[in-house]
């Protein structure tokens, strides 16, 4: 059994997986994932893509249900719940591993821990086994969901149950109103559960703000209860299922019927979700082992001055989101690949933009700065917003489609630095603003970027209209 690897990855997530390829990609190195639990990570069994593969068929639904010559019967639940266990591969790793295989990469399973310098030492049924790493270990452990303690008692469903649904409750009471609480009750809503949402501040309120005030109105339009600036305490549950810890009881009612205080009054359903942020998941990494007392600092280039020493995806406390993580992945890999063969490693760069989809009805896509952060930087900028429908394309994809265009131009240099839009299949359209940031293209050359007509892409054309005056 191999203990050295020139690479050794403890998280087998997007991010890990993906460092790994990179780091040795079309050399002699070698490369090991050390993999807790299923290869491919949260975002493949319990977050990304099983919420997609729940959240498009509500979609296409609701479009017909808006189109004039299209009639559109109930959605089956017992198909929809079949389709995101295709997704999920029946929450089976094997093709996972055979790709890791491919790549020339092995899986060890078990818990990883670094234990010292380039040491990392991996706990497996079968006892424990030390690794070292001659050219870098990268830690990818992603992130867990967050329960403040006050709900922990009532033994709540997490985002896992939301994704991994398989009793669909009667109500659900959710509380939070970032991504994960907007996307479930979207599909909670469709598969028949009386969705009430419990938002302390705004709903998305890390977007611009009629992001949120959007999602709102078609959440409601979808029946979902709204609730936004409340207070939420005393959650009460008599008949609280205990987690069997082997994944039964995922997806599941977790007991009897759950109350909570709201602004003083009581509030019961059947279940609830808590979708109040996660935490990056260092417990038990052993970062002391190797100096670093705060785990914030992985979100260092290079964690704790060590440089063979990497941290990708949700653990490294930057945006948690899959292309993010993959893409400093990346950048890493890279990095290694070039300390490796002496080479001075590539430049980071910090003014590459984050881009989101949230696959909402409406959906929302963002990319770089809002209007907000680029004011409370200073930046002198001009802000840019047409109703989503000025462009004929998306007023044909269903016939109540709304929703805002917005971009954020730099004054001084003339280019884009952010851009927002709400409405239909809007997360196809970001990418076009993504590029245009990245290549700090300016808005007299991109008003030579003639979009077709009648597509959605020509929202471009009339924002730059509005941004020139005509
Ligand atoms: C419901 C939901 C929906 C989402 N939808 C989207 C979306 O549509 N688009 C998007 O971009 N992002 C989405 N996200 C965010 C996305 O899931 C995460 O950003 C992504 O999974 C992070 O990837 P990662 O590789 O860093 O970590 P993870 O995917 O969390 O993988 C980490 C892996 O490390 C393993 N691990 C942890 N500790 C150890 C250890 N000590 N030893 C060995 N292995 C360990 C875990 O078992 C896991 O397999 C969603 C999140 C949620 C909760
Ligand atoms: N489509 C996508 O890209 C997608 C989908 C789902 C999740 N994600 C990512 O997953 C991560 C986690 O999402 P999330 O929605 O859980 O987190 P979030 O940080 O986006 O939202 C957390 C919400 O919980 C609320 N909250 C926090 N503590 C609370 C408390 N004690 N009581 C009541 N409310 C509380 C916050 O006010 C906020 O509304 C995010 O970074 C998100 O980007 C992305």
């Amino acid at each position: 059994m191999n203990d050295t690897y020139d690479v050794i990855v403890i998280g087998g997530g997007p991010a890990g997986e993906v460092a790994a390829q990179f780091a040795i990609a079309g050399s002699d190195r070698t490369a090991a994932i050390v993999e807790a639990d299923l290869l491919g990570g949260e975002c493949s069994y319990w977050a990304c893509m099983p919420s997609k593969a729940l959240l498009r068929p509500v979609e296409v639904a609701a479009a017909g249900r808006h189109l004039d010559g299209v009639s559109v019967g109930d959605l089956d639940t017992a198909a929809l719940l079949a389709r995101r266990d295709t997704w999920v591969s029946g929450y089976d790793d094997s093709g996972q591993r055979s790709w890791a295989q491919g790549a020339g990469i092995d899986v060890i399973s078990g818990r990883g821990a670094l234990v010292g310098d380039r040491t990392v030492r991996v706990t497996t049924d079968d006892g424990e086994r030390t690794l070292s790493a001659r050219q870098a270990v990268v830690l990818g452990t992603g992130s867990t969901a967050s329960v403040p303690g006050v709900f922990a008692d009532v033994h709540p469903w997490t985002s896992r149950d939301a994704t991994g649904v398989r009793e669909v409750p009667e109500s659900l009471i959710v509380i939070g109103g970032g991504v994960v609480a907007c996307e479930a009750a979207t599909w909670m809503s469709a598969l028949g559960t009386a969705v009430t949402m419990l938002v302390r501040g705004q709903v998305l309120g890390a977007l611009d703000d009629f992001v949120g005030e959007a999602v709102i109105e078609g959440l409601r339009a979808a029946g979902v209860e709204v609730r936004t600036g409340v207070s939420i305490s005393d959650p009460r549950r008599d008949d609280v299922t205990p987690d069997a810890g082997d994944g039964s009881s995922v997806g599941v009612s977790h007991g009897g019927p759950v109350t909570v205080a709201v602004d003083g009054e009581d509030l019961t359903a059947a279940e609830i979700l808590v979708a109040a942020g996660r935490t990056p998941a260092t417990d038990g990494l052993g970062l002391d082992s190797v100096g670093i007392d705060d785990p914030s600092d992985l979100s260092a280039v290079d964690p704790g001055g060590h440089d063979w020493l990497y941290a990708v995806g949700d653990v490294s406390f930057g945006p948690m989101l899959t292309h993010w993580g993959k893409y400093q992945a990346r950048v890493v890999g890279a990095r290694i690949a070039a300390r490796a063969e002496g080479r001075t490693p590539p430049p980071v760069r910090d003014d590459v933009p984050v881009p989101q989809a949230v696959f909402t009805d409406p959906q929302v896509g963002s990319t770089g700065l809002t209007a907000r952060d680029a004011r409370e930087r200073g930046r002198p900028v001009t802000v840019v917003s047409q109703p989503i429908t000025a462009a004929s394309g998306i007023g044909l994809l269903r016939d109540d489609a709304t929703g805002t265009a917005q971009i954020v131009v730099d004054d001084e240099t003339r280019t884009l630095v952010g851009a927002t839009f709400v409405g239909p299949e809007v997360g196809e359209l970001i990418h076009a603003a993504t590029i245009a940031i990245v290549g700090k293209v300016t808005v007299d050359d991109l008003w030579h970027a003639v979009p077709s007509y009648p597509t959605g892409s020509e929202i471009w054309l009339r924002l730059l209209e509005k941004y020139f005056g005509y």
